[in-house]
């Protein structure tokens, strides 16, 4: 088989062109012919070709000079003209499942076919194989009743059929007020020509909305990105790094750091950050402080109370645990891990190598927008305030330690470790609800100053030369935004915390609110679209179930007829195409657009060509459509 392109043709009526050729016909017997010996189809198809004296490969027997005569059932000979004589004589395909009638061509043209009837059909058992050579038989389309007639349902039959159809828990139990709706529609519409809309309304083909805004929160490069983070979750270790194969449960480790190099001491202690995969197969992060001799167990308590904590910018805790698996004391705290995340320090200070773009050299850091400013702001004050009001200090508001997890969106890492290391067994357990000392509180507001601070000058250091630092913020950014900044870092006080800054964003917060609705709805569109891939999966699963049965092997009623061989035909045709070098066409495309617009049974027609290249079928895909739910009827009454 090869490619063909779509019949111009702007007749609707779709043909059948019967195998004339009796069996053991040589032309039947070699398939694979020179393509000067084979027959053009443009012959078979429309009765002559254009191409004939244009350098068209194909032989183009003459036409005969009278008109064919006689019945087209018992061909003359496997001459042309008597296959020509067939198609014109060919009946309308109509599928068995189609509630519209035909209406071409002319029943007195289609008596001229012999019908066969059902003895017949029993007589002539189908090919049980599907085997390279099967050929065509038409007259598995025609049924003894109907006058020779495609057998088409009356309103009668299609009725039953259509609710028998409904095999689909959701049609009824969950959708109850669509049921009565698409009864009532019954009522209505006359059934031999409406169109009747399936029960399985998720079928239904409903496009995304319109696209939203673009959003703050959206990465212009989504699909991608989610990509790469579903990918990076499965990257292997290094091998060679002499890392413990297990511990408590966790394995596969990889470190997220480099562990050779200037290392940061994480307050007295150094700390390493690896990836390990948890006892539920979900990817963790455990930061592993080194070197540390817990004394007291109840230092675990406020990694109990963090883990309670859920929230969006703050990365969850799990658990903690003391090891000696990497051969020493070593603390480790689980965190959830969020592939592809950076820290603020590595995303917007960090020096980069100085870059040319139209000929000048950019700055190595440009400046984060005020916008995405206020956003870091108001995603680390309301983690802030929920871990504040939990009766929790945060004590890890660090560019290093706040990491950017998706677009914009910020998450405090590293939380709950502090109180572990700097656990004081004298100092009064925290509760749930219990204030915490003011200290802590005023701590968190400074470090979150100071944060603001190394933003907006790109600097770690900002605070050392603190003049300076702000002239740059004044330089580039708004008075508001100062203010904040300044707010934060200003004398400590009783009633100072952080639900007043809010007080002073309102505004932006507005903004924050918008943007992240925004990337709601887009979310949401794009999750409708998604859902659309089931349609594909659904049609794929059908073809699978109803292709080549082996229990209906040897059943005439079956297995390769009626509906049944238009859909084995069609699946050659979206899955078994070779190109002109007899080489299989792998297009998926090609498989993606067939799909589709079998979903959504359109008009458009195709031609359909037996394996053995002796039957055309033109189907459009409304037709292919009407078979497949037809025979999955079939099947799933059982
Ligand atoms: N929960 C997490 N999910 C994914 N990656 C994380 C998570 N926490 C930290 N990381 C990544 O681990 C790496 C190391 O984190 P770490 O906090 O040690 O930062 P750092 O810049 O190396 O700081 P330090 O020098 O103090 O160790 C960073 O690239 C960070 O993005």
């Amino acid at each position: 088989m090869a490619f063909f392109t779509r019949p111009q043709s702007a007749s609707a009526a779709v043909k059948i062109v019967a195998p004339s050729v009796a069996p053991g016909d040589s032309i039947k017997t070699s398939p694979k012919k020179d393509s000067t010996q084979r027959q053009c189809r443009n012959i078979l198809i429309y009765g002559s070709c254009k191409f004939q004296d244009k350098g068209c490969i194909y032989s183009h027997p003459s036409r005969p000079t009278t008109p064919p005569s006689g019945s087209a059932s018992q061909p003359e000979s496997p001459s042309v003209s008597a296959k020509l004589s067939q198609a014109v004589n060919a009946p309308v395909f109509v599928p068995k499942s189609s509630p519209i009638p035909p209406t071409s061509p002319p029943l007195s043209r289609a008596q001229a076919q012999t019908p066969l009837t059902a003895s017949t059909l029993s007589t002539s058992p189908p090919a049980s194989d599907y085997d390279e050579n099967d050929s065509y038989d038409p007259t598995y389309y025609v049924p003894s009743d109907n006058n020779g007639l495609y057998n088409i349902y009356t309103a009668e039959s299609v009725v039953p059929q259509m609710q028998a159809l409904d095999v689909d828990p959701f049609s009824k139990s969950y959708y109850p007020q669509i049921q009565p709706e698409y009864e009532q529609g019954l009522e209505y519409y006359p059934l031999q020509s409406a169109f009747i809309r399936q029960p399985l309304d998720y079928h239904l083909y409903s496009l995304p909305p319109p696209s939203p805004p673009p959003s703050h929160f959206i990465s212009p490069t989504l699909r991608t990105d989610l990509q790469l983070r579903s990918e990076i979750i499965h990257t292997a270790p290094a091998p060679g790094l002499n890392l413990p194969d297990e511990l408590q449960g966790y394995h596969t480790l990889v470190p997220l750091e480099s562990l050779t190099g200037e290392r940061r001491k994480f307050g007295n202690w150094y700390s390493t950050v690896y990836r390990a995969t948890g006892k539920d197969g979900r990817a963790y992060v455990l930061r592993r402080v080194s070197d540390f001799r817990l004394m007291h167990q109840a230092a675990f308590q406020p990694i109990e109370q963090w883990s309670r904590i859920r929230h969006p910018n703050i990365v969850a805790v799990h658990e903690a645990f003391t090891t000696r698996s990497f051969g020493d004391n070593s603390l480790v705290v689980a965190y959830t891990y969020h592939a592809t995340a950076q820290t603020l320090y590595d995303a917007h200070i960090k020096p980069r190598p100085p870059a040319f773009v139209h000929g000048r050299v950019q700055p190595t850091q440009p400046h984060v927008p005020e916008r995405t400013l206020w956003s870091y702001i108001v995603q680390i004050a309301g983690a802030m305030k929920a871990a504040h009001d939990q009766g929790l200090a945060v004590r890890m508001i660090d560019v290093t330690k706040v990491i950017v997890t998706g677009r914009n969106r910020l998450r405090i890492s590293s939380c709950g470790l502090a109180d572990v290391l700097t656990y004081n067994p004298t100092s009064p357990s925290r509760l749930p609800g219990v204030p915490i000392p003011t200290e802590q509180i005023q701590e968190d507001l400074v470090m979150f100053g100071k944060l603001i601070l190394a933003l907006c000058c790109n600097n770690v250091a900002a605070m050392s030369n603190f003049g300076k630092s702000l002239d740059v913020v004044t330089q580039h950014y708004s008075a508001d935004l100062k203010n904040v900044a300044l707010f934060c870092l200003s004398k400590p006080g009783v009633h100072k915390h952080i639900g007043q800054l809010f007080d002073m964003i309102g505004s932006r917060l507005l903004t924050e609110m918008d943007d992240l609705q925004n990337g709601m709805d887009y979310l949401e569109g794009e999750l409708l679209s998604e859902l659309e891939n089931a349609r594909l999966v659904r049609l794929l699963a059908k073809f699978g179930f109803i292709n080549e049965r082996p229990e209906f092997a040897r059943d005439p009623r079956w297995s390769e007829t009626g509906d049944r061989y238009i859909i084995k035909l069609f699946r050659d045709y979206v899955f078994h195409q070779v190109d002109e070098r007899g080489r299989p066409v792998v297009s998926l495309s090609h498989v993606l657009s067939c799909l589709n617009k079998l979903d959504a049974g359109t008009d458009e027609r195709i031609m359909l060509v037996s394996r053995d290249e002796q039957s055309v079928l033109v189907v459009s895909y409304k037709d292919v459509k009407a078979c497949v739910a037809s025979a999955f009827a079939e099947l799933s009454k059982g």
